[in-house]
């Protein structure tokens, strides 16, 4: 990253039933080249199938090191020269019999898959994503020059320990790529806020656009700093959102408001 500060970068694409996996992705990769100058950018949730088009996961599925939204997405982090979450796709592993995976994808400035996060919790109840995929069972972060993010996935901002693992695991920017539905905005908007207040922290939360498998999307991405301040938000519609980010302002903003230090973990049950 070039100074102190983090140029971020949300790309809010809209998933089109219309338009195909492959033109979606050139069209992304597109996007992102012409990000050059950024430290940051995201991709939401699932966006090459649709977070909600269950029925196409098996056969989108692909390899997460080498498949072709892997490819796509590092060639354009290298020709942009940014770090580049590229959000999630389905992943098979082992190729071509294993499980699913819902797995987002973090790649270098020079384009190498710098890591992966499978997400470990799913949607639907008993259905799709729920029944389809197989959950992830590690918590990750990855260490940047100037910031540690900590890697979640659209519907596991419901579950603050997650957030709570990934701070202690040393994270000051959470980066959460989603496909959230447009009935749900206001659990949304609420939730992204909350985590960004009770982990003070950063929070890039990057969803879709367009409606897919029926289900109208809401947008609304949104870069919150670790004081709760929505520092830009999108609309409903495709959008490119961008924010600076100072990391110094997770230090400061723990040490000058010391919640975190009052935490109290393992109080037993009361029987
Ligand atoms: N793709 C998702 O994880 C959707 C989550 C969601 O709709 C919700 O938590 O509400």
């Amino acid at each position: 990253m070039g100074g102190v500060q983090v140029r971020a970068t949300l790309l809010q694409i809209e998933v089109d039933p219309a338009e195909t996996a492959a033109d979606r992705r050139r069209r992304a990769a597109a996007l992102v080249r012409a990000q050059a100058g950024a430290d940051l950018v995201v991709l939401p949730e699932l966006w090459p199938v649709g977070a909600f088009a269950a029925d196409d996961f098996a056969k989108e599925a692909e390899r997460a090191g080498d498949g072709p939204t892997a490819e796509a997405m590092s060639a354009a982090a290298r020709d942009a020269g940014v770090w580049l979450h590229a959000g999630s796709v389905v992943e098979r592993d082992p190729w071509p019999d294993g499980q699913l995976y819902n797995t987002s994808l973090l790649f270098a400035p020079d384009g190498a898959l710098h890591t992966t996060y499978r997400k470990i919790h799913r949607f639907g109840f008993d259905r799709g994503e729920a029944v389809l995929m197989a959950g992830g069972s590690h918590i990750v972060t990855a260490a940047l020059p100037h910031a540690v993010l900590g890697l979640a996935t659209c519907y596991d901002l419901r579950f603050p320990e997650l957030f709570r693992g990934l701070l202690d695991a040393g994270a000051g920017i959470l980066v959460v790529p989603a496909g959230w539905p447009a009935r749900r905005l206001a659990h949304w908007r609420v939730l992204v806020q909350a985590r960004a207040i009770e982990n003070q922290a950063y929070v890039l939360a990057c969803g879709t656009a367009g409606t897919h498998a029926g289900v109208p999307q809401a947008g609304h991405s949104m870069v919150v700093d670790p004081w709760g301040t929505v520092l830009a938000e999108a609309g409903p519609g495709e959008e490119v959102l961008t924010a600076t980010l100072d990391p110094d302002l997770v230090t400061s903003t723990r040490s000058d408001f010391p919640v975190l230090r009052d935490r109290v973990l393992g109080l037993p049950p009361v029987s």
